[in-house]
């Protein structure tokens, strides 16, 4: 609510400026290094060919190609981009640990529609209902970003009978809709039914908004839905996933629940599936 008091108290939220100060001047560091050898016809990756442009473009004043926005992309990427899909990762593995019987269902499925001869690709999810229906259940019920990312309104604005002035920080609450009882069948558990319909079909819910919504959806969306397929169904493929301890003693409430929801660490074995 008050995000200016939390300087004025004491935490370990005093150190998170140090770390992103470190990363950046990483990051800052291995473009500059990359800069000196650089070979402008044949850039290899992504900061090469930011590099590329932004020599192009040197001479233009409002280029959106410069070392500050390079560096700012580059975090952007490692934050946005693997944090959220590891930690889904985590919580779907946490949640077969806990849920023994969801993950055997699953493999069934794998072996039915894919084999063990072949990975998964990306054109099995249209045939693994079920698979597809507990990967989006992981996400509404794990919550990720509770209050998406902060927004801030660019002109005065009305808004529902509400005057919301110039600058004013908006924070849309998406666990009120990931939860909200009028829209899920089964909103306060882990239930893969959420997303099946009577004949075990996947059924889309226009409620699942764990990416957000509208022209800042989540920009990596596609590419985070493909990565859980292809890493959830390819993991399960070949190994179950089994609890040291009795599954009923597993907490699968979050963490840490401040800007993101992370899953609790637990130990578990891999066993090779035969
Ligand atoms: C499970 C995985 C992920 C989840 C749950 C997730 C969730 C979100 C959410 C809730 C937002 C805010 C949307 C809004 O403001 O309405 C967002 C924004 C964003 N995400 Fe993701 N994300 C995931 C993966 C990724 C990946 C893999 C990438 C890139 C490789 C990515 C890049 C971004 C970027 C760049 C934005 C800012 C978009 C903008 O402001 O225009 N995300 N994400």
């Amino acid at each position: 609510m008050f995000p200016r008091l939390a300087w004025y108290l004491p935490g370990p939220h005093h150190e998170v400026f140090q770390h992103l100060e470190k990363v950046r001047n990483y990051i800052e560091q291995e473009a500059k290094q990359r800069l000196s050898h650089l070979d402008i016809n044949s850039p290899q990756d992504y900061i090469e060919a930011f590099l590329v442009r932004m020599l192009e473009q040197e001479h233009k004043p409002d280029s959106e190609f410069h070392f500050d926005n390079l560096v700012s992309s580059i975090w952007n990427l490692f934050s946005a981009g693997t944090e959220t899909t590891s930690s889904t990762l985590r919580h779907g593995l946490l949640l077969m640990l806990k849920y023994p019987h969801v993950q055997e269902r699953i493999q069934k499925e794998i072996d039915e529609v894919v084999g063990s001869s072949r990975s998964p690709s990306v054109q099995d999810r249209q045939n693994m209902p079920y698979t597809d229906a507990v990967i989006h259940e992981v996400q509404r019920s794990m919550d990720l970003a509770p209050t998406s990312v902060p927004h801030k309104t660019m002109r005065d604005t009305e808004f529902k009978g509400y005057f919301l002035p110039e600058g004013t920080m908006v924070l849309t609450l998406l666990s009120s809709v990931l939860s909200d009882p009028k829209l899920w069948k089964n909103p306060d558990a882990f239930d893969p039914e959420n997303f099946l319909d009577e004949n075990g079909s996947f059924k889309k819910n226009d409620a699942f908004l764990a990416f957000g919504l509208g022209k800042r959806v989540c920009l990596g969306e596609g590419l985070a839905r493909v990565e859980l397929f292809l890493l959830f169904s390819s993991l399960l493929q070949r190994f179950t996933f089994r609890a040291t301890q009795p599954p009923e003693e597993i907490d699968t409430s979050p963490a840490c629940c401040s800007f993101g929801r992370l899953p609790r660490t637990y130990s578990c074995y891999a066993q090779l599936r035969e």
